[in-house]
């Protein structure tokens, strides 16, 4: 299995969140603000994503990432290996993603003085006292809504990427640095305006635990928010989303192809 592509993948996520960062902390004010525990969760989640996806192309089409130019894989292939790497992305993502929402959603203590102190004091204290209050169930609360949410949309976000580029490179030419920056930060907002619904419904999920509040699964957290608050509950942070995804996603692509350029 070749392994370049998911080093590529580690490298070129963890250079997309420091682009992505200041949007994240504003999109949930809260307790979120170090770049440790981003580092080494996004990026080796990203990490997961890009080496699974190129390996799922290499096992459906037998060409390496350096022959696709020349034998382009037809879309099919594209999303499927996309789907592929999501889902297991979505997996290694869960236990992260809870905590990252769980200490998003925390007031902030210092901000007004004699209010409570914080629940959680910090990433590892806050998976600690999951898995204490929890289990190790616990750490992976909200794990199927965010499996559901990034398996058809990361197939979604490589079909626009490589759409977008055969669209304005000429045939077996690798992708100029500019068609890189714009198919990948498209492919960012496409997969993120469709992840949005579900986003949503994955955060309330991995807050119930918190909030003592129970949905007894994904559908009916589906429609107590819909009774409750009506169907733009499902658009709640699009326009973050999507401002964040295209830096994120043109300087992610950009540096994934460019080093597996350079190690040709
Ligand atoms: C759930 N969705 C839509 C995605 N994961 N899309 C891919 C973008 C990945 C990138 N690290 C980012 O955070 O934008």
């Amino acid at each position: 299995m070749p392994a370049e592509e998911f080093v590529a993948g580690w490298i070129s996520g963890a250079l997309g969140l420091v682009l992505g960062h200041p949007f994240d902390t504003v999109k949930l004010l809260g307790f979120f603000k170090g770049m440790s525990f981003p580092i080494v969760s996004i990026a080796v989640v990203n990490s997961v994503l890009f080496g699974v996806y190129s390996n799922a192309l290499l096992a459906l089409t037998a060409t390496s990432h350096q022959e696709r130019r020349a034998q382009p894989p037809s879309y099919t292939h594209v999303f499927i290996a996309g789907c592929t790497g999501g889902f297991l992305q979505a997996y290694c993502l869960a236990p992260f993603d809870l905590i990252k929402v769980r200490l998003q959603n925390q007031t902030e203590p210092r901000a007004q003085p004699g209010s409570p102190p914080p629940r959680y004091r910090g990433p590892v204290h806050c998976a600690a006292s999951i898995f204490q209050a929890e289990g190790p169930r616990g750490l992976f609360r909200g794990a199927w809504a965010l499996t559901l949410r990034d398996t058809p949309t990361l197939g979604i976000y490589f079909v626009t990427y490589e759409w977008l580029c055969h669209q304005s490179t000429p045939d077996g030419q690798n992708p100029s640095s500019a068609t890189v920056l714009v198919a990948g930060g498209f492919a960012g907002i496409t997969s993120w305006v469709t992840a949005t619904p579900l986003d949503v419904i994955k955060s309330r999920m991995q807050m119930a635990g918190l909030e003592q509040r129970a949905y007894r699964g994904l559908l009916d957290c589906v429609v107590s928010s819909v009774r409750q608050e009506g169907l733009g509950v499902f658009f709640r942070g699009l326009t973050i989303n999507s401002a964040r995804a295209f830096p994120v996603n043109a300087v992610t692509f950009l540096s994934y192809e460019y080093l597996l350029h350079s190690w040709g």
